[in-house]
């Protein structure tokens, strides 16, 4: 049997007193895209923290490809195959584009930094950052400071960068946020081409982008997963629309109809 790409079981997060996660279990088969959706505080983020490493969980266990992760260093879960983005953007302003991304592939195939001044002549690296680029569509902006790049493009490029190391699974922590219907439409469809055939996990408060892009939906409230399923099962799910959806999915499906 394939292992799930990432498992969570009865994992739990106290912050001194205080229980932010609650004992959740999910299993996310291989090639799932599969969306966290709950209302602010409910520990979205924070789960996001614990399952890539920048959190050790209270107890529970967090699998990646069937091998027990918990407790691990980012670094480690990182090249095990999983790549996170952050809600704040996390590119270096002062490098170029093409730089930006090419830390991503060269952190993927384990260079260290100290490799910098040598990497023009890594002909793999220059060609892996190509291809992103083009695929990402920053090819014409590569030589551009990261800083100069406009909003949306910039989230664009934590997109590439997060992509760039080659893992197999991807969690976007509100990647459209702040971005115009134009550009949240171009952003989900990058999306989609970027990840395609990777397993995606994403945390998302546009229920558009949600209902539209997920095979799967969990939902979040005070740190206990209350309702997984088909956006349909989720949409229609009594618990859910009380606890959070509400007025929303009724939107939601007025948009979609
Ligand atoms: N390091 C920390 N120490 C103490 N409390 C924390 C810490 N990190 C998060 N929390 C608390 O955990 C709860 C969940 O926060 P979290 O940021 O995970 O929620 P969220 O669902 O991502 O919210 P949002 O949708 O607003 O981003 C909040 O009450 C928050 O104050």
């Amino acid at each position: 049997m394939t292992a799930m790409a990432l498992s969570l079981s009865r994992l739990k997060k106290n912050f001194g007193p205080a229980e932010i996660i609650c004992g959740v279990d999910l299993d996310i088969a291989p090639g799932e895209r599969h969306a966290i959706i709950g209302p602010n505080g409910a520990g979205k983020s924070t789960l996001f923290n614990l399952i890539s490493g920048l959190y050790t969980p209270s107890s529970g266990s967090v699998k990646l490809n069937g091998q027990e992760i918990a407790g691990m260093k980012p670094f480690a879960i990182n090249r095990m195959g999983l790549s996170r983005s952050f809600q704040v953007s996390n590119i270096f302003a002062n490098m170029t584009v093409r730089e930006n991304v090419r830390c991503g592939v060269l952190h993927s195939l384990g260079y260290g930094y100290s490799f910098w001044r040598n990497i023009g002549n890594l002909r793999d690296v220059q060609r892996k950052t190509g291809e992103i680029l083009e695929s990402v569509g920053l090819l014409d902006k590569a030589n551009l400071p990261a800083s100069l790049l406009p909003y949306a493009d910039q989230r664009t490029l934590e997109i590439a960068i997060t992509i760039a190391g080659g893992a197999d699974v991807i969690l976007l922590d509100e990647p459209t946020a702040g971005m115009s219907h134009s550009e949240t439409d171009r952003a989900v469809a990058l999306i989609r081409m970027a990840t395609e055939g990777k397993t995606l996990i994403i945390v998302e408060h546009d229920m558009g982008v949600v209902f539209n892009m997920a095979d799967r939906i969990s939902v979040l409230v005070y740190g206990e997963i209350i309702a997984t399923g088909a956006p349909s099962e989720i949409r229609g799910d009594p618990k859910v629309r009380e606890a959070y959806l509400g007025e929303e999915a009724d939107d939601e499906q007025e948009g979609v109809a």
